[in-house]
């Protein structure tokens, strides 16, 4: 009964992950327009106007562009079937969904090519940094890790830290384990190796409590010249920034995006405080209390004056073609300070 019990629960979890051959076979037939074209090199990038379409075609122009296709020898119907999995795997959400998940990666692929940054990483990281951009929220609940510890649900007693993206990232390898979704089959096992544990470090950095952790350090080593982040610790801080600049970037966008996506946090915030009035019968923070709505416009002063602007700014101290990042933070203040006067 053990082994069928067992079967079963594979058979589950990878009929869940893997999209249907049928839809890799239509996704792979399709003309792939050029990275100009979709605009994926921008650091003012928009999503709005793509179908779901356009963001797979988008995935597999940035592993064409990067050339991690040729690299690692990745079958290009299996990459098809990778991309639907990984997008299947996002719940429809508010905020923490596959369109999130699009445009970290997005950021990820501007920044290391405005940057020439890919050569300081290689291609091995790079591959792990894209495919940690694209899996780094991979089924969110839309609540946070406190709320699972709050409600003891099941994540929280797998995993007490980094409890969501401890998550992310075993869904990440779950689907990178199912049949017909290896893109990295045709990897050495060093080179695997490599990968899976760039990956879960990146995708673990995705936790802002890590990121608050590692800043400190980070800070202090922007004034090296480049030449320091070749080394493998600088390098793996690096990372580590890079992926919390990504998540974040939203706010460095210009303000009618900035805007949207603020109303999807708070939305996605407030429905968690909701569920934990209504479930949990307790008082949640301000920032998911719905009654404290109107201070929202502050928070994100806050936010961007504690979190934000000093990792954009040690970013732009690093490479100046990252200057628009902070260019757009501080316009986005601007915006939010106005909304707090009321003005
Ligand atoms: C937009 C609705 C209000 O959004 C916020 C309110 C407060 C703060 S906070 O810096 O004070 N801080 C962060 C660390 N928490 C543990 C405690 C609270 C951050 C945000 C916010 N976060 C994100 C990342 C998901 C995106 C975004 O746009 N805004
Ligand atoms: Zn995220």
């Amino acid at each position: 009964v053990a082994m069928a019990k067992q079967s079963v629960t594979l058979e589950v979890l990878s009929y869940h992950a893997s999209a249907t051959m049928d839809e890799a076979h239509r996704l792979r037939r399709l003309r792939v327009p050029s990275a100009v074209h979709f605009r994926l090199h921008d650091f003012k990038f928009d999503d709005i106007h793509f179908e779901d379409d356009d963001t797979l075609k988008a995935c597999l122009r940035m592993f064409l562009d990067l050339d991690f296709v040729e690299r690692f020898h990745i079958d290009y119907e299996v990459l098809c079937r990778w991309l639907l999995s990984v997008k299947k795997n996002y719940r429809n959400v508010t905020y923490h969904n596959w369109r999130h998940a699009f445009n970290v990666a997005q950021m990820m692929f501007a920044i290391l090519t405005t940057t020439q940054w890919w050569k300081i990483f290689g291609e091995i990281e790079c591959l792990a940094l894209i495919i940690g951009c694209l899996c780094h929220d991979l089924d969110h609940r839309g609540t946070n890790n406190s709320f699972q510890i709050k409600a003891s649900s099941p994540l929280a007693q797998l995993y007490s830290t980094s409890t969501m993206e401890h998550h992310h990232f075993d869904q990440c390898l779950m689907i990178l384990n199912s049949p017909g979704n290896q893109i990295l089959a045709n990897l050495s096992s060093d080179d695997y190796c490599r990968v899976i544990r760039v990956l879960e470090d990146a995708i673990l950095s995705t936790d802002l409590a890590v990121y608050f952790k590692k800043r400190g350090p980070f800070l202090e080593s922007v004034e090296q010249p480049l030449s320091h982040w070749v080394g493998e610790e600088p390098r793996a801080l690096l990372r580590a920034m890079s992926m919390t600049v990504c998540d974040l970037s939203a706010i460095t966008k210009p303000w009618e995006i900035e805007k949207r996506v603020a109303d999807l946090v708070s939305s996605e915030f407030f429905e968690q405080g909701d569920m934990e009035k209504q479930e949990l019968n307790i008082t949640p923070i301000d920032i998911m209390n719905r009654e404290k709505e109107d201070e929202l416009p502050m928070m994100q002063v806050n936010f961007i004056d504690s979190i934000c602007m000093p990792i954009y700014e040690a970013f732009a101290t690093l490479s100046d073609k990252l200057e628009p990042l902070v260019e757009g933070v501080r316009d986005n203040r601007g915006h939010w300070i106005d909304l707090a006067d009321g003005s």
